[in-house]
């Protein structure tokens, strides 16, 4: 009897060491690195290199493989494997040198919500038109009627009203903030801005703001290295797409109007240029109205976040370190006084203001891994092949925090962007990415954020709460962004 269950029990392991002998030889088999693959560090079977991921920081974890393994390493996470450059040399190889094998966006599972239509994920000809009609239309609305800095001044001054409202007591500008830099794609692609009080619009801001923040959740990012298991599990995968239907139908909405009201011979705003580009789309239907849709998500989402985040980060660090706020403060109080609302050109005067912006956007580092992008046909990068398909992570920190490159990289120091007293460019500053696949909004942020900074300055100095220690970490999301916080906007 027990010879019997013996035999049985060891039968059974003997089977069970078979199958996962053969689901291990299978995943060796399935992830097998091709020749001249770039290095990577040890990785177990099914999980690749989940060990070595630090989920709050993963710039930490990256940097710690960068020492290990070089410039050009791969890791695998779960099912996805992912080529990473480091440092200006590879970054600008790949970006801009050959640029061209490297513009296609990688279709990840979480990437699904801003769809294969659009700007942001979308490839080939159909992203090269919507791409550059978009770049069209932006820059002829900023040549229009009423300039896209004419917008941004309006809305400084609604934003300088709700600040004052607060009457120098501790608030949280979070969503002020988004809704005014919103309002400014929003008055180009809808015709219109929203009141700071609109109830729908704030809806639509916290579900935006809600997708960002879980989008750096554990269970997201487990989601792109498992989706197939992942999807069954309850997590906040399931509400970022929850909320993408709800902005969706939200756009619809919009678009629907326009198509009520629409005049072919005059064109209000994107979306009406757009819907005149379908109606006499000779372009193999590149222009339809699901492209016009996810164009306006993409617009909408990527035209909202980063900039708004960018300005909370420079309103944290003035009030961190109010030595550079007086400094930025008395170059206004010379340039531009408190007559007038300063204007794109003041930025010609204003070095130290200037570097203070480039210093924000450096240290605040948003996006740090750039958005991910795809080889096109088999690539030599460094001596390593890159096969078509493989998934590249261009390393935007390992360039703005290179300790070769700046003189003190880990700290917030503007001079980092003077010379002289002068403002000079580095070629090692990169936060809009390189290349033609480089963000397609950089000029419009650059407006955004010199208006709305000196604007704010101008009327405002900024303190820490009292009894309240700032904290500096970063809240990691599809951006990185700052821990909520409070502030005093102290009229001046
Ligand atoms: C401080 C503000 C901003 C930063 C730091 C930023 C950064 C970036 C980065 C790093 C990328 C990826 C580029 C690449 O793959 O090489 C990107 C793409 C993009 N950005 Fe921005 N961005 C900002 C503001 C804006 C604004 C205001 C808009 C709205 C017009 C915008 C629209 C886009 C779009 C549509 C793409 C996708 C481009 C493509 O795939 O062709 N961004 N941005």
């Amino acid at each position: 009897m027990l010879r019997f269950l013996w035999e049985g029990i060891s039968f059974q392991m003997l089977l069970i060491f078979l199958v996962v002998f053969l689901l291990v030889i299978a995943d060796y088999m399935t992830h097998r690195k091709p020749k001249h693959f770039p290095p990577s560090p040890f990785a177990f079977p099914f999980l690749g290199h989940i060990h070595l991921m630090n989920f709050s920081n993963p710039q930490n974890a990256i940097q710690k493989i960068n020492e290990k393994c070089g410039d050009i390493f791969s890791i695998r996470m779960g099912n996805v494997t992912f080529v990473t450059v480091n440092g200006l040399r590879l970054v600008k190889e790949v970006l801009v040198t050959q640029g061209e094998n490297f513009i296609d966006r990688p279709q990840m599972p979480l990437a699904e919500i801003f769809s294969k239509a659009g700007l942001i994920c979308s490839n080939g000809h159909l992203w090269k038109q919507q791409r550059r009609f978009t770049l069209t239309t932006l820059r002829n609305f900023g040549l229009g009627k009423r300039s896209l800095e004419e917008r941004i001044q309006e809305e400084c001054r609604y934003l300088v009203d709700v600040f004052r409202d607060e009457q120098g007591n501790p608030f949280n500008p979070h969503f002020k903030i988004n809704n005014a830099v919103s309002n400014i794609i929003c008055s180009v692609t809808f015709g219109n801005r929203f009141d700071y009080h609109d109830e729908k619009f704030q809806k639509l801001l916290q579900l935006m703001e809600e997708m960002a923040t879980l989008q750096g959740k554990v269970m997201s990012q487990l989601y792109n290295a498992f989706p197939s298991i992942i999807k069954f599990l309850p997590g906040p995968h399931h509400t970022i797409f929850k909320n993408l239907r709800l902005l969706k139908s939200f756009v619809e909405e919009i678009i629907n109007k326009h198509k009520e009201d629409w005049n072919p011979s005059e064109s209000r705003d994107f979306i009406d240029s757009y819907l005149q580009k379908i109606a006499k789309d000779n372009d193999n239907g590149t222009f339809q109205e699901e492209n016009l849709v996810a164009c306006v998500l993409d617009l909408l989402f990527a035209g909202t976040e980063t900039t708004s985040t960018t300005i909370r980060w420079g309103l944290l660090y003035m009030a961190a370190y109010p030595e550079i706020q007086a400094r930025v403060q008395a170059e206004i109080d010379s340039v531009i006084k408190q007559g007038r609302q300063p204007v794109l050109e003041d930025r010609n005067n204003m070095p130290y203001t200037n570097a203070v912006i480039h210093e924000v956007q450096r240290k605040g580092n948003i996006i740090p891994f750039n958005a991910p992008r795809e080889t096109v046909k088999d690539t030599v990068v460094d001596g390593f092949l890159l096969p078509k398909g493989t998934i590249m992570l261009t390393n935007l920190t390992s360039v703005m925090f290179d300790k070769n490159e700046w003189e003190t990289p880990e700290t917030f120091n503007p001079e980092h962007f003077l010379k002289d007293g002068q403002f000079c460019k580095r070629e090692s500053f990169v936060p809009f990415s390189l290349g033609k696949r480089a963000c397609l909004g950089e000029a419009l942020a650059r407006s955004e954020l010199f208006l709305f900074f000196t604007a704010l300055l101008q009327k405002f100095t900024f303190h820490v709460p009292p009894d309240t220690t700032l904290n500096l970490d970063f809240k990691l999301g599809i951006t990185l962004s700052p821990q909520p916080y409070k502030i005093c906007a102290v009229p001046r």
